[in-house]
């Protein structure tokens, strides 16, 4: 499906603005198209027991579920950080992606220059332990 990949970009970048990062100073935004035309946004909020500390990825991810939307309402996914290439997303996030998005949902990884690459989940996370894993018994 055909997607504004600068409108995206931009709905990740205002949600990175409101991240929370008194301790990495890093901030991250993520934004989520889905068919009805809504966006879902994300940023990073840390906490000073570091464990606690959540992306911006599973943020707009967990955000999507408690909203009522499933990963076949997802058209595209986006991701900014300051970082020199398009940002590469913690392995975490990779897996909460295979769980709640579809293996070829595009994931725009982007950066503060708009230096963009567009990867699917599939290709974020390969030979990816899924629920699928979890039917053994049938
Ligand atoms: O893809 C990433 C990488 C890091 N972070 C956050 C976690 C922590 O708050 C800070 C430094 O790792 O950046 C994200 O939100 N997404
Ligand atoms: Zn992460």
């Amino acid at each position: 499906m055909n997607f504004d990949q600068d409108k995206l970009i931009d709905m990740a970048l205002a949600a990175r603005s409101n991240a929370y990062t008194p301790y990495s100073k890093f901030k991250v935004g993520a934004s989520i198209l889905l068919k009805d035309g809504t966006y879902i946004t994300g940023c990073n909020v840390e906490n000073s027991s570091y464990g606690l500390c959540i992306c911006a990825e599973r943020n707009a991810l967990f955000q999507m579920i408690a909203k009522g939307y499933t990963k076949e309402d997802a058209v595209a996914f986006c991701i900014v950080g300051q970082t020199d290439e398009p940002i590469s997303p913690c392995g975490a996030c990779r897996q909460v992606m295979e769980e709640l998005l579809k293996p070829n949902t595009p994931v725009v990884l982007t950066n503060l220059e708009r230096k963009v690459k567009v990867m699917t989940v599939a290709e974020l996370l390969p030979y990816s332990f899924s629920g699928d894993s979890l039917k053994w018994w049938i």
